[in-house]
C-alpha cells in the first residue's frame, strides 16, 4: 500500500514499536501514546474499526449500504476502510457512494471531485443528490436570503432528509456517515451546555433510525480526528476544506475545548463518550412523541417536519419562519427549536434508536 500521510504526526525518537518490538517506532498514536510503527498503526487504526463494527453488529451479510460521502477526510477514509474490511473480513455488502449537493460555490463543488475521484478509485457506484433538485433552493441561494447567521439550521435540516431521500433512491438498508469520536464528545458536551436532554440520550447511539425511513450509523463512533488525519495511505484528499458558510461559534469553542482536554489526557475523548452513554434520562423529563409529517410525510415530533417549516418560510420571503426556539423551548427543548411533546416521558428502552436520526 503507498504511503503519503497528509499529516505530520508526533515523532516517536528512535524506540522499537511497543507492538511488534521489531521496527523503529515512527510515531506516538494520539488515542494511546504508544510508540509505534507505520505498519503495525495501519493494523490497529483498522482493527479497532472492524471490532466496533463486528461488536456492535452494524451490518448483515448482503446488506446495501450508502457511504455519505461528503470529500472530506473523515467519509473519504470511512469510504476506503469500509471497502477494504468488508473485502478482508468478507461483510458481503453492497457499498454506495451518497453525496449531497448543497450547492455551495467553491466548497462543496470542490469536495464533490474529490467524491468522484473515490468513485473510481474504490470502484464503488455514486448518487449524487442536490438541494437545488430536491427543495429548488441551493446553499448559495439560502444565505442570500438569510445571512450567515442561521444558514447552518437550514443546511443540517435539509441534509438529513436528503441523505434519506437519496438513500430511498439508491434502495439501500443503510446509510454509515463518517462522525467520529471528537464529533460524538462535542456533541455529547453541546447538549449539556443546552440542556437538550431528548439529543443527550441518543447521541451517542451508534445506530440511529431505527424506527425512521433508514437507519444510519457511525462506524468511526471510537476514532479520534487525529489518528483519521495521518491515516491515509496516499493523497486521498487533496486538502481539508472548511465550508465557507459556517460560523460555528458555539460548537467551535466545544470543539476547541475538546481539543484542549485531549492535549492533556488523550482519554478525554472517549471518556465524554462514555459519559454521555451512562447518563439517565429523570422519568419525570418530557420527550419528544415521533410521527410523520402531515405535508411530506417525514418523521417528525410536530404537524409539520422541520424541512418543510423551513422551505415554506423560504418560499413566502420569510426566512426566519421557524428559526430558533420556541417561548417555551429551553431545557429540555429540541435543538433545532422543535418543542417537545406534551406526554409524560416513556420509559428509557423505548427511547431507544427512537429520534436519532434527528441528530446525525
Ligand atoms: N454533503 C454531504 N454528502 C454526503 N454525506 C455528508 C455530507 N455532509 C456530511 N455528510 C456525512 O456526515 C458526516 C459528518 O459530516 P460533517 O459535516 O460533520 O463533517 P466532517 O466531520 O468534516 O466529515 P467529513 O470530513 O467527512 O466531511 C460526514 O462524515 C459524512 O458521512
Amino acid at each position: 500500500m503507498p504511503v503519503q500521510s497528509t499529516a505530520a504526526p508526533a515523532r516517536a525518537g528512535s524506540r522499537l514499536c511497543v507492538r511488534c518490538g521489531e521496527r523503529k517506532a515512527a510515531l506516538k498514536r494520539p488515542k494511546t501514546l504508544e510508540q509505534i510503527c507505520r505498519e503495525c498503526f495501519y493494523i490497529v487504526f483498522e482493527d479497532e474499526i472492524h471490532r466496533t463494527i463486528v461488536d456492535n453488529n452494524l451490518f448483515k451479510a448482503g446488506e446495501r449500504v450508502a457511504i455519505g460521502a461528503s470529500g472530506g477526510k473523515d467519509s473519504t477514509v470511512l469510504a476506503y476502510v469500509l471497502s477494504e474490511l468488508n473485502k478482508r473480513h468478507n461483510y458481503g455488502l453492497d457499498l454506495f457512494l451518497l453525496s449531497i449537493d448543497e450547492g455551495i460555490t467553491g466548497y462543496r463543488d470542490d469536495s464533490l471531485e474529490t467524491v468522484k475521484r473515490n468513485e473510481i478509485q474504490y470502484g464503488l457506484p455514486l448518487k449524487i443528490v442536490s438541494y437545488k433538485d430536491l427543495y429548488d433552493w441551493t446553499m448559495d441561494d439560502i444565505v442570500k436570503a438569510i445571512g450567515l447567521k442561521n444558514n447552518c439550521t437550514f443546511c443540517g435540516v435539509f441534509r438529513r432528509q436528503a441523505l434519506d431521500r437519496g438513500a430511498a433512491l439508491l434502495k439501500v438498508d443503510k446509510i454509515v456517515t463518517g462522525h467520529n469520536a471528537d464529533d460524538i464528545a462535542e456533541t455529547v458536551l453541546l447538549n449539556i451546555l443546552r440542556g437538550d436532554i431528548a439529543r443527550l440520550s441518543r447521541c451517542t447511539f451508534i445506530t440511529t433510525g431505527e424506527d425512521g425511513p433508514i437507519p444510519r450509523c457511525k462506524p468511526f463512533k471510537y476514532t479520534y480526528e487525529k489518528e483519521i488525519v495521518i491515516y491515509p495511505l496516499h493523497d486521498i484528499f487533496q486538502s481539508i476544506l472548511r465550508c465557507i458558510y459556517s460560523p460555528n461559534a458555539y460548537r467551535g469553542f466545544a470543539r476547541e475545548f475538546i481539543k484542549d482536554l485531549e492535549r492533556m489526557r488523550p482519554r478525554a475523548i472517549l471518556d465524554i463518550i462514555t459519559s454521555g452513554e451512562n447518563f439517565r434520562i429523570s422519568t419525570t423529563t418530557r420527550m419528544p412523541e415521533q410521527g410523520t409529517c402531515e405535508r411530506c410525510g417525514y418523521i417528525s415530533s410536530q404537524k409539520l417536519c422541520k424541512a418543510c417549516v423551513l422551505l415554506e418560510g423560504l418560499n413566502r420571503g420569510l426566512p426566519k419562519l421557524g428559526i430558533g426556539r420556541t417561548a417555551k423551548s429551553g431545557a429540555g427543548a429540541d435543538g433545532n427549536g422543535e418543542r417537545q411533546g406534551k406526554r409524560p416521558e416513556r420509559n428509557r428502552s423505548s427511547l431507544h434508536g427512537k429520534h436519532g436520526n434527528l441528530d446525525f
